[in-house]
């Protein structure tokens, strides 16, 4: 049965205390229609939200919780995953402050994964400070991966632009050996299966980019694409997937030819990211595809130069939220839709 939109419960990581995450989130549910449609929890420590709500001037009541069990409808709660204080200074980079970032995301995937809570909205955290002997993650997506069934995907998202990544947090010069048909294959089948129960798209059409500078120029510029990309495309089109390319990644994206397709495929992080960011900056989300369990974050990070100055922009948090309760709930509909395909038919009839 799908839930009821208010009762639909959204984990939220508190991300680096020291950056614009506890704004954005704040800002977020102080328009009291966010708690109609979810019941958030953000976990980390009730005084420290507080204190952060004082200090930014934002107009929003706190209910601190010790167990999930406590969780308010229509209230902002916060789960105390610690009791102690912790030193802030606004903008700056800090180790200890760090530690709780991850605290709060550790916590909040394992809510997520028992069940305590649907979805997970991530604040940004700051990839260095964050490193620990426990926790040796590039970003929430390689933890995700680890944590949860699947194989995760980075796909940003705005409105019908779609932009996945075959390496994510990969360094460039190690990008082109991660290139290999298993590795196109299988992200290439995530994206579609994406596409087809978390945004309701029946037949999607993929484009994927070259590596190349012109994808290549048929071997002039590279090997990547006659040696590994073409084939394997070449394989996923004949087995029926609506899969094209590789295209050259700045004519593509210059000419607009992204909006013929359901979703595109970069093959790393800043092919993608940056036209991505250039056309959505502020609106975008990063959602974690191809796991069995739903995240979300904003499209940006830290961002410790305007920490505290309560300059922030927080549609990107939001849009993080909607678009978390709005898979959970398309989800659910395709579970039910697969579950019982005549009784379907016979409603549409
Ligand atoms: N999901 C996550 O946890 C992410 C974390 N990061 C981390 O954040 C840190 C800083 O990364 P940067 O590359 O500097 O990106 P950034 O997104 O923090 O900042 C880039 C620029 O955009 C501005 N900006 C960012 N968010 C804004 C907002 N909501 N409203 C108004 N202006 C905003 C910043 O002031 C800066 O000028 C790094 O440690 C990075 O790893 C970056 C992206 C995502
Ligand atoms: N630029 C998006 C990004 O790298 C975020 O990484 P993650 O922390 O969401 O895995």
């Amino acid at each position: 049965m799908v839930k009821k939109a208010e009762n639909i419960i959204v984990g939220i990581s508190i991300g680096d205390l020291n950056g614009i995450g506890s704004e954005v989130i704040l800002k977020t549910f102080e328009d009291n229609r966010m708690l109609e449609l979810c019941t958030p929890v953000i976990f980390a420590n009730a005084k420290i939200v507080s204190f952060l709500r004082k200090e930014l001037n934002i107009d929003i009541a706190i209910h601190g919780i010790d167990k999930l069990d406590q969780l308010v409808v229509g209230k902002l709660n916060v789960l105390n995953v610690w009791r102690e204080g912790v030193n802030l200074e606004l903008g700056k980079n800090d180790d200890v402050v760090g530690s709780y970032a991850i605290k709060s995301f550790v916590a909040a995937t394992k809510a997520l994964k028992e069940g305590f809570v649907d979805v997970l909205v991530t604040a940004p955290i700051n990839k260095y400070n964050v490193q620990s002997e426990e926790f040796k993650f590039p970003g929430h997506t390689d933890y995700l991966d680890k944590e949860l069934e699947g194989d995760a995907l980075m796909l940003m998202v705005h409105d019908d632009l779609r932009v996945g990544l075959l390496t994510d947090h990969v360094p460039v010069n190690e990008v082109a050996k991660h290139l290999n048909e298993k590795l196109i294959s299988s992200k290439i089948k995530t994206i579609i299966q994406t596409l087809k129960q978390d945004f309701e798209i029946e037949k999607p059409k993929v484009a994927v980019l070259g590596l190349n500078p012109h994808s290549g120029d048929n071997g002039v510029i590279g090997q990547e694409e006659e040696k590994i990309i073409k084939p394997t495309l070449k394989k996923l089109f004949e087995a029926g997937n609506m899969v094209f390319g590789p295209f050259p990644a700045d004519g593509f994206f210059g000419s607009a030819q992204y909006e013929k397709y359901d979703a595109v495929i970069a093959t790393y992080h800043d092919q993608g990211l940056i036209p991505f960011k250039t056309l959505s900056f502020g609106n975008g989300v990063n959602y974690t595809a191809g796991l069995n369990k739903i995240r979300t974050s904003p499209d940006h990070g830290t961002a410790y130069e305007i920490a505290g100055k309560g300059v922030a922009n927080h549609e990107s948090f939001k849009e993080a939220v909607y678009l978390a309760i709005d898979i959970f709930k398309k989800r659910n509909d395709y579970q039910e839709l697969i579950k019982n395909p005549l009784k379907t038919k016979e409603k549409q009839l």
